[in-house]
């Protein structure tokens, strides 16, 4: 009787191991699949890619990621509360100041996914449209924090904002500052690109980043979509009011190509241990970017909203040219104030 009992549980102890080892085997297999599947750009810190183009299948849930405020009457902090923890909200000591349509989005989802890291959901604006509200407003609208904990916010148009660099100066002057950078040609279409989204009758875009819309014509300077792209023109003017030590600045074609490791490059900027690595992070075949598995609003896979991610339309190639030709000295003094060379050609 006794020996007979103990073959089934020997039995069912074998069985319980087969679906460990299973289990195990698969979920090593997934991760290290997608790290493998994911471009490495190790060896090459320059960047040349304007149009990523990878295809890796996996199904995905596609949803707006935090966009709106968070609050603090979620269990977490509920759970802080009962242990005698009291976070309370802060001015930010990071800002992710810009560019538009670099990435700035990707980049906040990605590094609040760190535990130590709390971000205000939506763009603030507190620099440019809202200063005169004051500082207590500003506060008021960043998460609760524990003591060592990050408050990061984000709004892409500080980092063009004439008066944002001594406004942030006066808030703190230790403030870390992230500028997400991307090929000034591919971030003028992508904004482009959201601007006729919204205004379907807009003009081409090869009429509109001429003067006059004729290809004779110089490139329209005065064109926000071009204009924005003139990075060392506006890092000058926040150059006089912090050291370059206090700005990161992430490739965003990196970010799309290899988000660990730009996150890495941010932990590290930080001080913080390196959290966010590549098991995170999957590349989704049909959005065409980078997704993350989980983060603290998902449990389930997800990317980022419909609004990021668009498809660009066709643009003649010999405007293109022209735009890269425009921007080449642009760029080479943006790479000389930053001691990096994109790679943008
Ligand atoms: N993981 C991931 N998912 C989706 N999109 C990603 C991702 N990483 C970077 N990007 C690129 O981010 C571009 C939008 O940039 P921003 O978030 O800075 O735009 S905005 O200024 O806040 O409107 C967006 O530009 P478009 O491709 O033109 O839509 C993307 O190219």
């Amino acid at each position: 009787m006794d020996i007979h009992i103990s073959q089934k549980l020997l039995i069912l102890l074998l069985i319980l191991a087969v679906i460990s080892i299973y289990l195990y085997t698969f979920n090593t297999c997934v991760v290290s699949s997608i790290s493998k599947a994911l471009p490495k750009w190790k060896h090459n810190p320059l960047i040349s890619s304007d149009n990523v183009a990878l295809h890796y299948t996996t199904s995905v849930r596609v949803v707006p990621l935090l966009e709106a405020n968070e609050t603090d009457a979620s269990p977490k902090y509920r759970f802080f509360r009962e242990q005698g923890l009291n976070p309370e909200q802060q001015l930010p000591s990071a800002l992710i100041i810009g560019v538009k349509k670099g990435g700035t989005r990707a980049l906040l989802e990605f590094i609040r996914i760190h535990p130590d890291v709390r971000a205000a959901g939506s763009e603030v604006h507190f620099f440019d449209k809202h200063y005169a509200k004051g500082f207590q407003w500003y506060r008021q609208k960043m998460p609760p924090t524990l003591e060592g904990q990050i408050t990061i916010e984000k709004s892409p148009s500080y980092f063009i904002t004439k008066e944002a660099p001594r406004r942030v100066q006066h808030m703190n002057p230790s403030t870390k500052l992230l500028v997400v950078v991307r090929n000034p040609v591919t971030r003028a279409i992508s904004d482009y690109t959201q601007a006729i989204s919204k205004k379907p009758d807009m003009k081409p875009f090869e009429h509109l980043v001429f003067v006059n819309g004729s290809d004779n014509s110089p490139i329209d300077v005065s064109w926000g979509p071009v204009k924005l792209g003139i990075y060392a023109r506006y890092l000058a003017r926040w150059l006089k009011y912090f050291p370059l030590s206090q700005f990161l600045f992430v490739s965003g074609e990196r970010l799309i190509l290899d988000p660990a490791l730009e996150l890495r490059r941010v932990q590290d900027f930080f001080g913080l241990k390196r959290v966010v690595t590549e098991k995170h992070f999957y590349f989704n075949s049909t959005k065409g970017f980078p997704c993350l598995f989980k983060s603290e609003g998902h449990s389930a896979p997800h990317c980022l909203g419909k609004t990021k991610g668009r498809n660009h339309p066709y643009i003649n190639p010999v405007v293109l040219q022209r735009l890269r030709d425009f921007y080449r000295p642009y760029n080479i003094r943006f790479y000389h104030m930053t001691g990096i060379n994109f790679g943008w050609s």
